[in-house]
């Protein structure tokens, strides 16, 4: 794993070599305290570096079978906005509808009808259920290029009342998971050139990118929900 100072990107690849314990995932309305444990279970796995050395003995068809596909995150340099047409970019998000500063406000400014469906999607939703989900909007800017943007829910609330570290966390998972759910389903009908991300959670939530890098490394996805190329995630 390539250590940097500088913002680095990461290139997600699925390679199902890996094994790492399953992390269970809690849902949208995680306790506080519930959250807590779960940091600790991530800080455990980060803690075990054999946890992402490939395992001996089981054949790849078991493993498969046993935990479906595994995530694996490298770290690279890039800017998300150079994507491909027709990529989808991910960053992490309240469920306020604010874009408010960060990336997201670059976001907010380079796809202001993006961030109007993101908007109206946070005002006709139950707030208390909207985290530890995710919104994938299809391209619909009048100019610029075509990407669709993913939103994943991993805090509540926003600015200095977003949801603490360990809850941010919690909600990454099956964010991450529900994203990915929609490519899939999305894709089977348009066209969906590659997955891109900012190191999410990793500057306003206040979340060390370790911590959400080992969530999504520990995800199982199945094959099909997986797209089958690497998604390039970027930061400047
Ligand atoms: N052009 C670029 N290309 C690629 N990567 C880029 C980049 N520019 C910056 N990055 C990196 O992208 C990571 C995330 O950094 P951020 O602090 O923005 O996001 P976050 O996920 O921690 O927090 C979300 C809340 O921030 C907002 O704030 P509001 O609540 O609206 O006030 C939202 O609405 C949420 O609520 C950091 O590694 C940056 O280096």
């Amino acid at each position: 794993m390539a250590k940097r100072q500088a913002p680095e990107s990461s290139q997600i690849s699925m390679d199902s070599s890996l094994r790492s314990k399953r992390l269970k995932y809690f849902d949208g309305r995680t306790r506080q305290s519930d959250a807590s444990k779960y940091v600790s279970e991530v800080s455990e796995v980060i803690g075990e570096p054999s946890m992402t050395k490939p395992e001996t003995g089981k054949k790849e068809s078991e493993r498969k079978s046993e935990f479906g596909q595994s995530i694996v995150v490298e770290e690279k340099i890039g800017d998300i906005f150079n994507a491909p047409e027709y990529s989808v970019l991910v960053h992490a998000c309240n469920c306020e509808g604010f874009w408010g500063a960060g990336i997201a406000l670059a976001f907010k400014k380079r796809y202001p009808k993006a961030f109007a469906k993101y908007r109206e999607h946070c005002n006709t939703s139950d707030k208390a259920t909207l985290r530890g989900t995710a919104f994938l909007i299809p391209p619909c800017e009048v100019k610029g290029p075509k990407h669709l943007i993913g939103c994943v829910f991993t805090s509540g609330n926003n600015g200095r009342s977003k949801d603490s570290p360990p809850l941010i966390l919690a909600n990454t998972g099956p964010a991450m998971e529900k994203l990915l759910k929609q490519v899939a389903k999305l894709r089977k009908t348009r066209e969906v050139a590659e997955l891109r991300m900012c190191k999410i959670n990793s500057g306003l939530f206040n979340v060390p990118w370790k911590f959400t890098r080992a969530v999504i490394e520990n995800l199982r996805v199945e094959a099909s929900k997986l797209l089958h190329q690497t998604y390039t995630v970027l930061a400047r």
